[in-house]
């Protein structure tokens, strides 16, 4: 692998994407920088979704390719492509998908199930914590706060120490102060593990935790701002 390739955890070069007659994305390039903390922000139908699930290897470009630490996934079988995604990516959406009938510590191994690795107690307990959710371990999703569900999602996303995190506006649905905690766990992840982050969000404060904002519309790449401040991010939001 190249210096280059290993400085880049995902890239995109002109990926397109279209809905039928919708192009959601529209040539987009771009390459977040392994442990780097990236935020995504666009008027909604500006295709931040897309660009997370083309991105993520969820879901397959009409045109361009996408690299994951170098592989270009758009050339990988299915099955391939799924193992991929279940070894060096964690997800964590709004909408939680948690497993119901699971108590919370099955939920967060679950990543470990299905890559068919066992559970490392220890790490376990350790993400559990740092969650804080150590005392919730038996309990069921639906026994829980929408912010302590939220946690147990992002718990499960960093059990397996992923290469790469993509969130999908996992504060939308959040008081400030869980939010800000689930903000502060997903830079933890970035500055203690390594980790590389893309958060979409509409919100300006959850984006100035990141290193770096991008700014879609239309399905582009518009802007790029390093070093956000919320009152940054307002006004070049405003703008768009
Ligand atoms: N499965 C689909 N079938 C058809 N059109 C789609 C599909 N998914 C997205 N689109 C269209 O693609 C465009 C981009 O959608 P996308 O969900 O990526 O935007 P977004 O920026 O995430 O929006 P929001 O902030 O409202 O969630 C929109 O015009 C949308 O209607």
């Amino acid at each position: 692998m190249t210096a280059e390739a290993t400085a880049v955890a995902v890239s995109l070069e002109s990926v397109t994407k279209d809905y039928g007659d919708v192009r959601a994305l529209d040539g987009v390039s771009w390459a977040f920088p392994r442990g780097g903390f990236t935020a995504v922000m666009g008027p909604s139908g500006s295709g931040k979704s897309t660009f997370l699930h083309c991105a993520s290897g969820l879901d397959r470009p009409s045109a361009g390719a996408v690299r994951i630490g170098g592989t270009d996934i758009g050339r990988l079988s299915e099955t391939r492509r799924t193992r991929l995604r279940r070894e060096r990516i964690g997800f964590v959406f709004q909408a939680f998908n948690l497993i119901p009938s699971m108590d919370v510590e099955q939920n967060i191994t679950l990543p470990l199930q299905l890559a068919g690795t066992k559970a490392d107690p220890g790490r376990v307990a350790e993400v559990a914590r740092r969650v804080g959710l150590a005392d919730r371990l038996r309990h069921r999703p639906s026994e829980l706060s929408g912010g302590q569900q939220q946690r147990v999602a992002l718990a499960r996303a960093l059990v397996t120490r992923p290469e790469v995190v993509f969130a999908d506006e996992p504060t939308g649905a959040l008081d400030p102060r869980t939010a800000r905690d689930v903000l502060r766990l997903l830079r933890e992840a970035v500055d203690l593990a390594g980790q590389t982050l893309v958060l979409v969000t509409h919100d300006p404060m959850a984006a100035a935790w990141a290193d770096s904002v991008l700014f879609l519309s239309r399905g582009r790449i518009v802007d790029e701002m390093t070093s956000p401040t919320v009152q940054g991010v307002m006004s070049r939001w405003e703008s768009l």
